[in-house]
């Protein structure tokens, strides 16, 4: 990590994440569904910049298609810190997009708790990760898991977090060329929701399975496509409710040689599992050099 020569800038990286596992347990009377999942980090994701401004003004410099600048998760996350903490300073953003949206990986999710870690830093605020965890849920189920940047299993609709330690394999993840939204899977009625919870752990062999699966294969044929193809060279599982699909590999290269055997109909990259995120390695990284805490 650069930071800026006047220590007001920070670049951060924003990763992906999978669902190694999604079981849905049963609906709550607010429409959320309870879960259980196994929430992995790839060492792959988006480039944030943060620049500290001082006349308080919080700006995303990046457009996004179809997000309005209030909208953008980064926005909100802004300036719901800027409120709870009080803070006078403002924030100039950018950032280079490569996770795809609506695609499962977690991207909006991770660009705002990237940006509650560095503007946490930046504005020195010293709030410690639970209270930045509380925060990030409210603005999504899955930005505590990447506040706290360790691999877990997760309950309750996504924010009850135990740490976990599964193998770190190389991905093959495939991007099928469609947007997948969240509610629009989950209000499915043929949404299966009856999962029984699983009480061990580490999560037993055998449960790998996405609950979300099946639906979205329905709905979205290019989804079905993907599973079909990546399936022939090794298992292929849906990423939280899609579209992304993947396939675990013993090395880079084996996962790169299946993926340009696909590259003709299909776009992917090829990523390492990581089970700690590579925005906690660097922020790590800043705290030995500054001789500070970084939460
Ligand atoms: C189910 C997962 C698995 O990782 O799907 P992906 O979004 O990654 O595909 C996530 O937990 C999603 O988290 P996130 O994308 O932050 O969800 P939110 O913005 O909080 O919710 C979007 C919508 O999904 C539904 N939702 C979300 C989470 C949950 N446990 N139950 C739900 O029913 C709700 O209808 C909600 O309005
Ligand atoms: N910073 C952001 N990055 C991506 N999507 C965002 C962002 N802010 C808001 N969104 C909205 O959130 C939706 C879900 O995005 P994303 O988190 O990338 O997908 P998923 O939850 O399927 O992994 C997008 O389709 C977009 O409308």
């Amino acid at each position: 990590m650069q930071d800026g020569p006047d220590k007001k800038s920070l670049i951060l990286p924003s990763p992906a994440k999978l669902n190694l596992m999604l079981h849905i347990l049963g609906r709550r009377e607010d429409g959320y569904h309870e879960l259980q999942t196994l929430f992995q980090f790839l060492d792959y994701g988006d480039e944030m910049t943060f620049a500290v401004r001082d006349d308080g003004i919080i700006r995303l410099h990046t457009e996004f298609p179809g997000v309005p600048h209030d909208d953008n998760l980064i926005v909100k996350a802004a300036k719901k810190l800027q409120a709870q903490s009080c803070c006078p300073l403002g924030i100039d953003i950018r950032i280079k997009k490569i996770l795809p949206m609506g695609g499962g990986i977690g991207g909006g999710s991770s660009n705002a708790a990237t940006t509650l870690l560095g503007l946490n830093h930046l504005w020195q605020l010293a709030w410690d990760e639970d209270r930045l965890a509380a925060l990030g849920l409210s603005l999504g189920a899955d930005v505590p898991v990447f506040v706290r940047g360790h691999a877990a299993f997760a309950e309750g609709i996504g924010e009850i977090l135990t740490p976990a330690a599964p193998e770190e394999p190389w991905y093959l993840v495939l991007v099928p060329q469609v947007s997948v939204s969240t509610a629009e899977i989950f209000s499915d009625p043929l949404l299966t929701r009856d999962s029984l919870p699983i009480k061990v752990r580490p999560v037993p062999k055998g449960n790998s399975r996405n609950d979300c699966e099946a639906v979205v294969k329905e709905r979205y044929p290019e989804v079905r496509n993907a599973l079909n193809l990546l399936g022939k060279y090794t298992e292929a599982k849906l990423t939280g409710t899609g579209s992304c699909i993947f396939g675990a590999f013993p090395n880079e290269a084996d996962a790169d040689k299946v993926l340009h055997l696909l590259t003709d109909t299909l776009t992917g990259f090829v990523a390492k599992g990581s089970n700690v995120s590579m925005l906690h390695r660097k922020l790590q990284d800043l705290a030995k050099e500054t001789g500070t805490r970084y939460s």
